[in-house]
């Protein structure tokens, strides 16, 4: 608002600018209002201008006055000086007349004198006219100086007030046309004032009634409240009373539902025994067991749908498939346990734990994590990469809680904790830990004994044994390591990660393309008792199990993602033969189920992960993933058997072993002597060679056999009323089997002089030994199973030597392995050597071939036991047990 004081300072400019403005802006709004306040505003500047040219005119009219007063003054002294010109030519006259008279009268006076008189007047009086003419020259030209300045004053007087009239006519037109337009504005403005002002009447008339409206019904409501709040106290009134009565009723429930708790109580004892039974029920069906766990969305990804709709406690997963909708869209799997998305790697192990623990007490355990790349299978077994202790996997944990274990039963068991790590790459076993600084680090056992097989570590391609053995190692040729704590392990996994295949496929940038097993062997020797364990424990990461279009890859990669997947369905195939229980369990088609094999079918304890990503993207993977672990979870592998061995049991076995000993020996010299005898009645020299003798035997093992079971009894384990064709088949069936030891070529050869039962029965195969039933017959005898199917004979087996491990451990290490240690008495001792692993002594090695029968089979006939117990392990190996130094105790 424009202050008075500040109209009076503005110029009269700026003054009509803002007129200007208002109205412009007046008119721009077009509705042609003009708010009361700017109307006041027009009207103090409008009085302001009339009150300056009112003023304007004032001043004007006054100049006029002080003109014209200053022009009566000049003209005032015009007529002063016009008087005075008058006066003084008056005085000429005056003068010039007393001249004239003076001229006339000479003689009257002294004419002298007066004469003289009268020519100083005249001189005087010429004197004072030409001073007076010349004081009324002057004084003509003020007059006329002044009237020219008084004209041109006049002049521009008139001008200026034509001028200022002229502005003044102007200001007053434009004020006026202004005022008018003002005023009508002004009119407007009081027009819609009085609108408004009317509008307002009736508003507020209107508002006037709503209000008596309201405070009549506020008044009504105030008089209900009161009404209420007379019933609401009488309501209180009787709910407190309600409320006594209630809560006396709730005391007699609170002692009813007492009962009812502790009813309840006892029902979660009921469930919780329930869940022990069915564990233990599990237990001795010896179920895999199948542990599902989801991956959260990682960082880098946007949270998207995921595919898993929700996780059970009691281990159920519901699967959505996204692109169908309703009933069919949903699949529920049930598994031992399902982990969801924010569980720790703690959570995780907590129930693992157990299994692993039962490794300490003689189990064999398996833990696979299966799963497409991606899924975690890496970071639940071993943690991500660089993992902080809170992040360690299933591994590290592992072996950090083996280690506390043995430590805290230190003075009653003492244990040995040996690692193997290797890889399963394109069918090919190596080694991860073969590295010789490494070797040099970790006392490891000495493979100078096994010169013939360094060669394959140099080539890191490892043999595997298709039928484990006993002391758990599957793959003997991967370099053993001891450790005594985690810092061991973390060093040595890292080793051996290191040197694990990896390469960037579309999926996953760290993507493994191999299968990667860490075993843990755990020997342990009861101080008090004598009594020995082993267990193995094995912790597979499996390759990612997607299909190969999924991968995009070609060449190389190709080649690997096939073999993966080969594997991975041959894992398949050995679990659904498992599943159905078949005779045959198809372990030979991969080298990932050759190494398991003890573990899938040797009643270990089995564990599998299974690795699920739940991203919507991967629903196909995720359905075949769980398919495959809901018929994991189906297999059976028989109840766990842990391979504990007592002190006299090893003492027994330890006996046995030296009389199958005494008795192989004895029976080489009988069937050298008969031999001999044979071939004296069929040479007609009578000179004996002892080549051909060996020859004729592998060719006509029947002559040997029909001798030797002429003497009426069954010394090979012939069963009385079994023919030879009987045995055939069996044999051959036998044969089989044992060709199944050795997988190939490479693994055979690997092999040679170590476990010689196995290469004799592969050699049989190859010399073709199992091509007459004849002759088959006569070698079921020389091998001492003719009678039962090889799987009855491993179990026989397993029978006769109390807990020696799993159901195909009928191998010669069985013998072995009695005897962990013989020392027992100083186990300190039993460690040193092993860490200094010295080489071993000769007994250990394969036992020279004497008497000259260079066939393997000649080597096996040396093996075959002759006493029934003896038979029961017919691939044992006739080296004396207590000989054997701890050094190959793990082999
Ligand atoms: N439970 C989890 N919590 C947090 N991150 C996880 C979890 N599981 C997996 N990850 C992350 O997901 C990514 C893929 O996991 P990982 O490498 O273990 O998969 P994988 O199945 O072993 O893959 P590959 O088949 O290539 O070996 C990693 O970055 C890992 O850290």
């Amino acid at each position: 608002m424009m202050k008075s004081n500040s109209l009076d300072n503005a110029p009269t400019q700026s003054l009509l600018s803002v007129v200007n403005g208002i109205l412009d802006e007046s008119v721009e709004r077009k509705n042609g209002e003009i708010p009361h306040r700017v109307a006041c505003l027009l009207r103090k500047v409008v009085q302001e201008i009339e009150r300056r040219i009112s003023t304007q005119a004032e001043h004007i009219r006054n100049q006029n006055n002080l003109i014209k007063a200053r022009e009566e003054k000049y003209q005032s002294r015009i007529r002063v000086l016009e008087t005075l010109a008058t006066g003084t030519s008056e005085e000429a006259q005056i003068v010039t007349n007393q001249l004239q008279m003076m001229k006339k009268i000479p003689s009257m006076c002294n004419v002298q004198t007066e004469k003289i008189k009268s020519e100083d007047g005249k001189r005087n009086g010429n004197q004072d006219v030409v001073r007076l003419t010349r004081e009324k020259e002057n004084s003509d030209l003020m007059i006329t100086e002044l009237k020219q300045q008084m004209e041109k004053k006049d002049k521009s007087y008139e001008q200026k007030c034509v001028q200022l009239e002229l502005k003044v006519k102007e200001t007053k037109i434009e004020l006026e046309e202004k005022i008018k337009d003002t005023e009508f504005l002004l009119e407007k403005s009081k027009k819609r004032t009085k609108e408004l002002e009317a509008l307002t009447e009736t508003k507020a008339q209107s508002w006037n009634n709503m209000e008596h409206v309201y405070r009549s019904f506020i008044n009504s409501q105030l008089r209900e409240l009161k009404a209420l709040r007379i019933s609401s106290d009488s309501i209180k009134n009787e709910v407190l009373i309600v409320q006594r009565t209630w809560h006396e009723e709730f005391l007699s429930l609170g002692t009813k539902l007492g009962g009812l708790v502790e009813a309840a109580q006892n029902y979660h004892i009921v469930l919780y025994e329930n869940r022990k039974l069915y564990n233990e029920v599990q237990e001795l069906k010896g179920n895999i067991r199948v542990f599902c766990r989801i991956r959260p969305f990682l960082p880098g990804q946007s949270r998207r749908m995921s595919t898993i709709e929700s996780i059970g406690e009691d281990g159920e997963l519901s699967l959505v498939n996204p692109s169908k909708q309703g009933k069919d869209g949903h699949r529920v799997f049930k598994f031992n346990r399902v982990f969801g998305p924010a569980s720790s790697q703690e959570q995780v192990f907590l129930d693992t734990q157990p299994l692993i623990r039962s490794v300490l007490d003689g189990y064999n355990v398996c833990i696979f994590a299966y799963g497409q790349t991606g899924s975690g299978k890496t970071y639940t077994m071993s943690g991500p990469n660089g993992a902080s202790k809170e992040e360690w996997g299933v591994n590290y944990r592992a072996l950090n809680d083996l280690f506390l274990i043995s430590r805290n039963r230190r003075s009653t068991i003492m244990y040995e904790i040996g690692v193997q790590m290797v890889e399963i790459y394109n069918e090919q076993v190596r080694d991860l830990l073969s590295n010789n600084s490494n070797q040099k680090k970790y006392p490891s056992v000495d493979l100078t004994i096994f010169s013939h097989r360094i060669l394959f570590l140099n080539l890191h391609t490892l043999g595997v044994l298709n039928t484990s053995q006993p002391n758990g190692l599957a793959v003997p040729e991967a370099s053993m390591h001891l450790v005594n704590s985690t810092t061991d392990v973390l060093d040595l996994m890292q080793i051996g990660q290191k040197n694990r295949v990896v390469s960037a496929t579309a999926l996953n940038e760290r993507s493994s393309r191999s299968h990667s097993i860490l075993s843990v062997h755990v020997r342990g020797m009861d101080l008090e008792s004598g009594s020995s364990s082993r267990g193995s424990l094995h912790l597979v990461d499996l390759a990612g199990s997607e299909r190969v279009d999924r991968s995009e890859v070609t060449g190389d990669r190709l080649k690997e993602a096939q073999h993966i997947n080969k594997s991975l369905s041959a894992l398949g195939d050995v679990i659904f033969a498992l599943a159905q229980k078949n005779s045959h369990i198809p372990y030979r088609n991969s080298k990932l189920t050759q190494v398991l094999q003890s573990s899938l079918g040797g009643q270990a304890k089995t564990l599998m992960f299974v690795q699920l990503n739940p991203d919507v993207e991967s629903y196909s993977e995720t359905f075949s993933t769980l398919k495959f672990a809901e018929r994991v979870s189906g297999v059976e592998l028989g109840a766990a058997r842990s391979n504990k061995e007592g002190k006299d049991v090893k003492e027994l076995m330890e006996q046995v072993a030296s009389l199958k000993d005494m008795i192989t020996r004895k029976d080489e010299e009988i069937e050298g002597l008969q031999l001999l005898k044979d071939l004296k009645t069929q040479s007609p020299g009578g000179k004996v060679d002892k080549h051909a003798a060996a020859i004729s035997l592998m060719k006509h093992p029947s002559s040997s056999s029909s001798g030797l079971s002429q003497d009426g009894i069954s010394p090979r384990g012939r069963r009385p009323g079994l023919n030879g064709r009987q045995t055939a088949g069996l044999l051959d069936q036998g044969a089989l089997d044992a060709s199944d030891v050795f997988s190939n070529e490479s693994d055979i050869n690997s092999e040679v002089g170590s476990f010689q039962s196995v290469e004799a029965s592969t050699q049989q195969k190859q010399t073709g030994w199992d091509t007459t039933g004849q002759t088959v017959a006569a070698e079921s005898e020389l091998l001492g199973f003719g009678e039962v199917r090889y799987e009855e004979r491993l179990s026989d087996i397993s029978d006769s030597v109390p807990s020696m491990g799993t159901e195909t451990d009928g191998s010669m290490s069985s013998v072995v392995e009695f005897s962990l240690f013989p020392e027992a008495t100083k186990p300190n001792d039993s460690i040193e050597k092993i860490s200094k692993g010295g080489p071993p002594p000769r007994e250990a090695r394969a036992p020279p071939q004497k008497s000259g029968l260079t066939s393997p089979s000649q080597s096996r006939l040396k093996e075959t036991p002759r006493s029934p117990s003896a038979r029961k392990a017919p691939n044992v190996q006739p080296t004396a047990s207590t000989r054997l130094p701890i050094s190959k105790r793990w082999q």
